[in-house]
Order: C-alpha cells, then sequence, then structure tokens
C-alpha cells in the first residue's frame, strides 16, 4: 500500500502559466517517515495543502492512502482529510475560546468519530503527551506554546490517521524543545501510520526514514 503516489502532477495558483508544482513521480510507502525540505517558496507548504485535499493539481495523478483525489468533490475531500488525515499546521490553529478537551473531540466530531469513548482516549493521548490532567478543561489561550503542541498532536492523532502531515511544527521553539517535540511525536504514531514532516530545520532529519529535497522531486520532471 502507498501513502501517497504523484505522477506527472502540475499545479498553479490563478492562471499562472509556469507551475508552482511539478513532479513526475514520488511514492511513499505506508509506515514511512519522511522528512522534506527546500528553500523558502519552493512549494513545500503547496505540496501539503495538496496531499491534505485543500486544493487539486490542474493535471496529473494524486492519489493519497489508495485515494484519488480529483475524483473526490470538495466536501468528499473535506470528509476524507477528517477521517483519514492528522494535520498539524505552522500555526496550531487551535481554537482559543474552547477547551484543550473540546478542541480535540471536535476533531473527532469532524470526522464522525466521536463516541462514549472519546473523552478516555483524549485523556490516554494527553497523558502519553505529558500533559497534566488538569489542563483537561483549560482554555487553549490559557496554555504555554509548548502545551499547545502537545494538544496540536492530541488533536491530530484522536482518529488514528493512516497520515500525518506536518507543516513547520517546531518553527517557533529553540533546538531542545524541537528535539523533544520531535520524538512526542513519533512516540505517539503507531507503526503503520505514515508520516510527512516540511522543516528547514536540517537537524529534524535525523528522526526520519526518508530525507527529501524537494528540489529532487520537482527535477525529476522531463
Ligand atoms: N495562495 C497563493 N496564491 C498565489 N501564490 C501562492 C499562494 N501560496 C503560495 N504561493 C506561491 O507559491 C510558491 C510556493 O509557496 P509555498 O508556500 O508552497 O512555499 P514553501 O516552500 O512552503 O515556502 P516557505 O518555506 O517560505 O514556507 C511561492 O512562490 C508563493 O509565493
Amino acid at each position: 500500500m502507498l501513502a501517497i503516489n504523484i505522477q506527472q502532477l502540475r499545479f498553479a495558483y490563478g492562471s499562472a502559466a509556469v507551475p508552482t508544482l511539478a513532479i513526475a513521480d514520488w511514492q511513499v510507502p505506508a509506515g514511512r517517515r519522511t522528512f522534506l525540505h527546500g528553500r523558502s517558496g519552493s512549494g513545500k507548504t503547496t505540496l501539503l495543502r495538496l496531499l491534505s485535499g485543500q486544493m487539486l493539481p490542474q493535471s496529473g495523478t494524486l492519489e493519497v492512502l489508495g485515494q484519488n483525489m480529483a475524483s473526490l468533490s470538495a466536501s468528499a475531500r473535506d470528509r476524507f482529510r477528517a477521517a483519514n488525515i492528522g494535520l498539524i499546521a505552522q500555526q496550531l490553529h487551535l481554537l482559543p475560546y474552547l477547551s484543550v478537551a473540546d478542541n480535540i473531540r471536535l476533531a473527532a466530531h469532524l470526522a464522525g468519530k466521536q463516541t462514549s469513548d472519546t473523552d478516555q482516549q483524549i485523556r490516554q493521548l494527553l497523558q502519553r503527551l505529558d500533559m497534566p490532567d488538569q489542563l483537561f478543561e483549560q482554555m487553549a489561550s490559557h496554555l504555554s506554546l509548548g502545551q499547545q503542541q502537545r494538544v496540536a498532536i492530541a488533536r491530530a492523532l484522536i482518529n488514528r490517521p493512516a497520515l500525518i502531515l506536518a507543516d513547520e511544527p517546531t518553527s517557533a521553539l529553540d533546538e531542545e524543545s524541537a528535539t523533544a517535540f520531535m520524538q512526542l511525536l513519533l512516540d505517539s504514531l503507531d507503526d503503520h501510520t505514515s508520516l510527512v514532516l516540511i522543516s528547514h530545520d536540517r537537524r529534524l532529519a535525523r528522526h526520519f526514514d526518508q530525507d527529501v529535497a524537494i528540489s529532487d522531486l520537482t527535477r525529476k520532471e522531463p
């Protein structure tokens, strides 16, 4: 099973003649942890938006977890993402006026996976992430950045996604905190979970099975 299958993909914002992203061929087996790096403006975030189904390429094949994204409507892609993909964005996008628990419950609810066990699962996740239980009902706006990042990881993991996509999740952290964050994230994954993480920080690459330069993906274009 492939987590990602891209062939002859071309994507441009608007009607630009030169594509922002052109990738001839890229396959990632399920379960692989991939570090994706590249210079600023090289299209890393664009690629993550395509992989998460927030946008479609103008042409080419884009299969994520075996699903051809172009065959899904925008709302079906939203449902597919909610059910199968855990996203950790650079801006963590926690809802500040909701509690820690509600931020994570919302992700389960949107994926149609909220059950009577959800709170128990949230508590277990937070425990694995070293979050004190008394923060369960704390408003997200009252957390430290490190605590907010833990909540963002828990929210990305609550639906047991097959694929996690993380965009510069450590950009605001010093080296020690970034290493701790990576350890937490990797320790929280199941063996079958695929991870694609993009970062400028090449020091993080040692945590991954594979270190990919986006320029190598785009250079393969015929
Ligand atoms: N919404 C948009 N509309 C038009 N052009 C965009 C849009 N978002 C990004 N771009 C352009 O697409 C190119 C790739 O941007 P992208 O954000 O994917 O790069 P990146 O590698 O993630 O950069 P950085 O490392 O600086 O975050 C850039 O030239 C950028 O200006």
